[in-house]
């Protein structure tokens, strides 16, 4: 018989350890075993300054793990996996280079022909909704345009990992509801797996398939949450679902003793009850 795929990422055990300013060593993880599905949405949350990015950084091969190993298709991660696209919350476009340009960018890089790299640019840029903007520069686009662009950017080199990094948490309420609609469409025509660390815990359970739950520092997995909601999904309407709410209260109350330990932690008050 034949033996099953190996998940698409898989961590083991890992830990990672920095040394810290002025001396010592801070251990940012501890321990993590995480193992995700090729084309899975996995959201990861945890309190401030958990280790939520180191976890991303092990995965995307940035870091290497202190002990325990990262698997990425079935090979021990020792640099960049092929096929990882990045987005963080910070905007990666070159102030001078026009839309078009920018995204074309990635593939230009990898070695494809210019007029190739374009022609594969303008339709991303035609599928993220700026084909009437693809001449202008950043300067000349909405922070939630901007975002549009960062998505063509990553989706035009067709990754099969994303990993994404609080992409629109710098966005006002309404541009990131309209954002996280449109990564749930460009994920559903894609095949991509997706790690999205994000301190919107809404967000979390309105993407994902799945919400891992970190602990306080030193990060470790302290919950796993199956999002049993229909796809596709309405972002706006899906949050006042009974099943929405319901999840929410279970994943809260996971998360909101972490939330209490790192504030605690860092000698900041403890809210009351319900207080996010
Ligand atoms: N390169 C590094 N060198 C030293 N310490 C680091 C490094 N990267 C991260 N750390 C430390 O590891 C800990 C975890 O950081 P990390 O960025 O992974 O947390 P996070 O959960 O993503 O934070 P936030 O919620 O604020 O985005 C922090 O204490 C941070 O200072």
């Amino acid at each position: 018989m034949a033996s099953p795929a190996p998940p698409l990422i898989e961590l083991k055990s890992a830990t990672k350890r920095f040394p810290k300013n002025g001396g010592g060593i801070h251990t940012a993880i501890r321990d993590v075993t995480l193992s995700i599905a090729p084309g899975e949405f996995v959201a990861v949350v945890g309190p401030t300054g958990c280790g939520k990015s180191t976890t991303l950084s092990l995965i995307s091969g940035l870091a290497p793990a202190s002990e325990g190993e990262t698997y990425v298709r079935g090979d021990l991660v020792t640099g960049i996996p092929s096929g990882i696209g990045y987005m963080f919350q910070a905007d990666a476009t070159l102030p001078w280079k026009t839309v078009l340009d920018n995204v074309a960018s990635g593939p230009e890089y990898r070695g494809a022909p210019k007029s190739k790299a374009r022609a594969k640019a303008r339709e991303w840029v035609q599928r993220v909704g700026l084909g009437k903007f693809e001449s202008y520069y950043p300067h000349q686009l909405s922070g939630g345009m901007r975002k549009r662009v960062a998505l063509a950017q990553t989706l035009v080199n067709e990754p099969s990992i994303m990993l994404m990094d609080e992409p629109f948490s710098a966005l006002d309420v309404q541009t990131r509801q309209l954002m996280q609609q449109e990564l749930l469409r460009l994920w559903g025509e894609s095949d991509a797996a997706v790690v999205f660390v994000t301190h919107d815990l809404e967000e979390a359970i309105a993407l994902a398939d799945r919400v891992v739950v970190m602990t306080a520092s030193p990060a470790t997995i302290k919950a796993d949450f199956r999002v049993d909601l229909e796809r596709p999904r309405n972002v706006e309407e899906v949050r006042l679902t009974p099943e929405f709410l319901d999840l929410y209260k279970r994943v809260w109350d996971s998360l909101r003793e972490e939330v209490e330990i790192a504030r605690a932690a860092a000698g900041n008050p403890v809210p009351s009850r319900g207080e996010k």
